[in-house]
Order: C-alpha cells, then structure tokens, then sequence
C-alpha cells in the first residue's frame, strides 16, 4: 500500500489535478460520481477532497474521515460545505475564488442577451418547425438600466462587459468604494433606487441571510414594472416560490436562472422552469473547458501546499494559518505554543478568561499567535486534532473568554508574551520569551521573575519561603533517582512566598509529586510535561 497522502477529486474535476498532484507526491484519485456507501470507504483515509457543488461535505460526512486536512472546492461557493464542522475538527477549507469569474461573467451576459431576444424559445419554435419572426420580438440592452446586486468579481465582469454593450449600470454592495465604482464606470445607488431604476437586474452576490429573498412578491411595488431577473449566484437570492406569480401578473416579464435552491431542481419547481418567459440552465456558470482547468490547476497547487504546510491560500477558515508560514514568525509561535501547554498544565480547567498581552512587536501577529497560543493550551481536548483552524472556536465552545493587549515595548525584555489566567487557583500569570533562534523560555510567574526552558518534565511549585524548603523538597528526587537538570527561584519576601521551577530529567510518578507536595510549606505543587 502506498504511503504517499491521498487525495479525492470528486465532481468530474478536470484530471489535469491528478497530474498535478502526482508531480507533488500525492495520490490524486478521479472519481466522476460515488455512492455514499462508495465515498464513505474511500474517504476514511483520504488526507484531501475536492469538490465542485455535486458533493455535500457535511458533517457526517468529515466524521467519517479521521485523517482528512483539507477540503478543496473548485470553484467559489462553498455552501455545500459544513465550514463549521470543517473547523470544529480542525479541518482547512479553501477555494479558487477566481478561477471561474470569466466563465461566470460570460454566462450571465448570455442569460441577458437570450433573455431580451428570446433566443432559447425562437431557437426551439424553429426546430420544431415554425417561423415565428413576429412573435419573438425582442428588445435592445442599449440604453436600457442594468441593475447589479453584488460587485464582486463577476458582478464587476458583468457590469464591465454590458457597459460594453451600451448598457447603464447601477450597483448595489456595501464593500465597493465609490471611487472602484466610478473607475468600472457603474453608479452606486441603494437597493431601493436599484429596484426602481433597473430594466434588468442581476444578482452576484453569496446566499447569506441579508440576500436570502432579495426578490420576492414583498419588492414588487419598488420594480419597474416588467424588469427581467437574472440569477447566476445561487438558488434563493429570488425567492422561487413567488417567481411564478411574479411572472404571470406581469411583475416579471423574463426571468433567467443558472441556480437554484436545490439542485436538482424538485417537481414543484416545474411550473416555473416551464414558464414560456425562463430561461434555465442546468447550474452552468463555470462550465466551461477554460475555467474547469483553471480551478483545477489552482486547487491542485493549493491542496499540496496546504499538505506540505508552505502556503495556504485560497484558505477560508483558516485566517491565521495563511500567516503561520512566515518565517519570521516561527520563533513566535513555537514560544506560545508552548505557554499554551505550560499553562493548561499550570493552571488547570477551571480557567474562564485567558488574556494575552503582548509586548513590542509580536502584538502585530497577536491573532495568529492568540490561536498557537490556544492550540497548544487545548492540546489535550479529546476532539484531536486542534491546530490554528479551530483552536479559537474551541475555546469558545469551552465558555473560555480571550482577550488581547498590545503594549510597546517595556522593561528588559524588547518582545514579551504574558498570559493572565483568569479564576486560577495558585498561578495568574505567566510571561514568556524566546532566546536565540529557539529557546523558548517562562521569564515569569506571577509576579516573579523565574527562568525555565519551555522543554521536557518540570515540576512547578509555591512554597513558603523558609529556610530548608529547596534541601526538603529536591531530596525526595534524589531518593527516587531522579536528577534535577536546572533549577530557578522567584521569591517575594513581602509575603514569604517563593515560587520554584525544577526541570528534572525524567518524569516523576504520581507518589513521588504527592511526597513533594506534603512537605511542609509546599502550597501548591504540579508537574509539567512538555
Ligand atoms: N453559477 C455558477 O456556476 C457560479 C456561481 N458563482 C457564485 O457567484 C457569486 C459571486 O461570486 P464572486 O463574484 O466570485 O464572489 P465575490 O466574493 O468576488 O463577490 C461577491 C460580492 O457580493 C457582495 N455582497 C455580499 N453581500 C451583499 C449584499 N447583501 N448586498 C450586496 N452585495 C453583497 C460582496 O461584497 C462581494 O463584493 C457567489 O455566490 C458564487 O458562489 C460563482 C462561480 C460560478
Ligand atoms: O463547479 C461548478 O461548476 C459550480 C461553480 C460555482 O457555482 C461556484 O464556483 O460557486
């Protein structure tokens, strides 16, 4: 069996991504369409999949794949994929965001087109005989108001290209800046001036709740009486259900879809694709020989940097790790990484508030570092693996409250990683520091300064401060063989406490802390495996 990482391409991905894949080291498996039964074997140990929109990657599917690291969608939308339990499970999610913008662009021009010169039933009355010159009138789009709902990638291609038809274009999206707008030469209007100046309107825009029913019978007093839809984005930006009524009282007069609310479309859409004023193409938009090899290409580099953890573009749940490649953030990361593990092992579970502060410039990564930071601290949460994609949304799911501080930097050290343990018993704070390339140190605990390399066992313990404390507590160490490697102290003689950390060269067993722990004076004991 071979041991290279496999990878699903399911989806009738275009197979130049198998070449791809191979050329990387990786078993890229071509599979046009599965059964569930069939994808459910091949995809326990499969360490990638591809999908167009075909495949649901829901969450029952991603339990049944303990070894997977990333979905790969060829194409832009991903709502056939569960991104939350992708990231729950710690799974990458990534796209092509503009493999497909041309293809996409182009076939919404062409909805419009066959819309105003009924191209799709003259071309129909014409093979089945007839010659119907009178009754396929049409309509020019010069001159006329096309209304675009979304000026994102292909909203702006549409947009770009009716302009070049002679076309007026007014646009409607919160994220594009009048002065973007005025260079693609589209006027900026609010959604209640678009619905009421447009002859056409088109929607380019992804299925969230804010464009869920942006046309439905409830806009119909704000249309031109008569516009023409178009939906080349996804099924439910209309709502399908009031189309029909729209088009037979003539709020409609036309109506194009490439999409639709599911797909297949069911029976009781039959109505409305029959409708003589539709246009329907079977979900068409990126189907074209350009843009499938396009997303193929694209996913194909993407999936195997992302396996190889060199690059993760493309990455939509994985803000962050799009950063943890940067070479100069590497120290950064291992260093709270393990502050991560330090401190869960410190203080424990009760813990309901973690803040972060960091001081000089690693607070301009504080995210990334944040989310290294909480992986390492939730390292032993049994829902494996946790890593950069889904350490936040653990901790959150844990009821733990983050919080970041940036400070500049102050005091002896220029770069400085501090985390306040909200509701610990004995240890509210500890501050990190990396020495060299790859020293990683705690520089603090509480408020004392105490040195220890963030490596193999320690025990940690809060004692009062008292002559013999160090001979009483090490001896039993050296009784049961086990040799101290380093030792620091912080002391604070205003209350004659101490704290002592003991690196020791192999672990100790539970009797040997518990003896530890009851020598007199000893508060507060725990060992500490890194
Ligand atoms: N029919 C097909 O085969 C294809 C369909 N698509 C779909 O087309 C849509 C657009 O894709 P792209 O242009 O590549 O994405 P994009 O991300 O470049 O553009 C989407 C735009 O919608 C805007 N937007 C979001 N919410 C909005 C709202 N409430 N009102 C107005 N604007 C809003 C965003 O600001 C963004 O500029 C997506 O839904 C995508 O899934 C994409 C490719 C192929
Ligand atoms: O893979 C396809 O053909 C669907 C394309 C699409 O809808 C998208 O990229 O969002």
């Amino acid at each position: 069996m071979s041991n290279k990482p496999k990878v699903l391409l399911l989806d009738n991905i275009d197979p130049v991504s198998a070449e791809i894949l191979a050329g990387r080291g990786i078993n890229g498996e071509l599979y046009a369409k599965l059964t569930p039964a069939e994808l459910e074997a091949h995809i326990k140990d499969a360490a990638g999949i591809v999908v167009r929109s075909a495949t649901q990657v829901d969450e029952a599917l991603l339990a049944k794949a303990p070894k997977l690291k990333v979905v790969g969608r060829a194409g832009v939308g991903v709502d056939n994929i569960d991104i939350q339990a992708a990231t729950r499970r710690g799974v990458l999610v990534m796209n092509t965001p503009d493999g497909n913008t041309i293809s996409t662009a182009e076939h919404a021009c062409g909805l419009i087109l066959s819309l105003v010169r009924n191209i799709p039933n003259a071309v129909e009355s014409l093979k089945a005989g007839r010659w119907d010159r009178k009754k396929y009138l049409g309509t020019e789009v010069h001159g006329k108001t096309l209304g675009v709902v979304g000026l994102g990638k292909i909203g702006s291609g549409v947009a770009q290209r009716m302009l070049a038809f002679g076309m007026h274009v007014v646009g409607f999206d919160p994220y594009m800046t009048n002065e973007r707008a005025r260079e693609l030469g589209i006027k900026l209007v609010d959604m209640d001036e678009l619905y009421a100046s447009s002859d056409i309107i088109t929607v380019h825009t992804p299925l969230t709740d804010k464009t869920r029913n942006l046309i439905s019978k409830e806009q119909a007093p704000k249309l031109k009486k008569g516009v023409k839809l178009v939906n080349c984005a996804r099924g439910g930006i209309f709502n399908e259900a009031d189309l029909l009524d729209m088009l037979n009282d003539g709020t409609v007069s036309e109506l194009a879809l490439d999409v639709y609310s599911t797909e297949p479309p069911t029976d009781d859409m039959r109505a409305l694709l029959e409708h003589p004023h539709v246009v329907c193409t079977p979900h068409l938009g990126a189907s074209t020989e350009e843009a499938q090899e396009k997303v193929a290409v694209q996913i194909a580099h993407q999936l195997a940097d992302a396996l190889e953890l060199k690059d993760f573009k493309g990455s939509i749940n994985g803000k962050s790790i799009a950063l943890s490649t940067n070479a100069e953030l590497q120290p950064y990361l291992k260093l709270a990484e393990q502050l991560g593990r330090f401190c869960i092992q410190l203080a424990g579970w009760n813990v309901k508030e973690l803040t972060i502060e960091y001081t000089g410039k690693c607070g301009t990564h504080a995210e990334v570092l944040t989310d290294a930071f909480l992986a390492g601290y939730l390292h032993q949460v049994d829902e494996a693996p946790v890593n950069l994609i889904n350490s936040r949304y653990l901790a959150d799911g844990k009821g733990i409250k983050i919080r970041e501080i940036k400070e500049s930097s102050s005091g002896t050290f220029s770069e400085l990683m501090t985390v306040h343990i909200g509701g610990a018993e004995a240890f509210s704070r500890v501050s990190g520091a990396v020495f060299g390339d790859s020293d990683y140190r705690v520089v603090g605990i509480n408020s004392l300064q105490i040195e220890v390399q963030l490596q193999g066992n320690l025990i940690i313990y809060k004692n009062v401060d008292k002559p013999g404390m160090l001979a009483a507590v090490s001896s039993k160490l050296a009784e049961n063989d086990i040799n101290i490697a380093s030792l620091s102290l912080g002391r604070n003689p205003a209350n004659m406490r101490a704290i002592t950390a003991i690196a020791i060269d192999k672990p100790a067993e539970k009797t040997i802390l518990e003896e530890m722990a009851s020598v007199d004076g000893v508060e507060y004991l725990t060992p500490i495996s890194l």
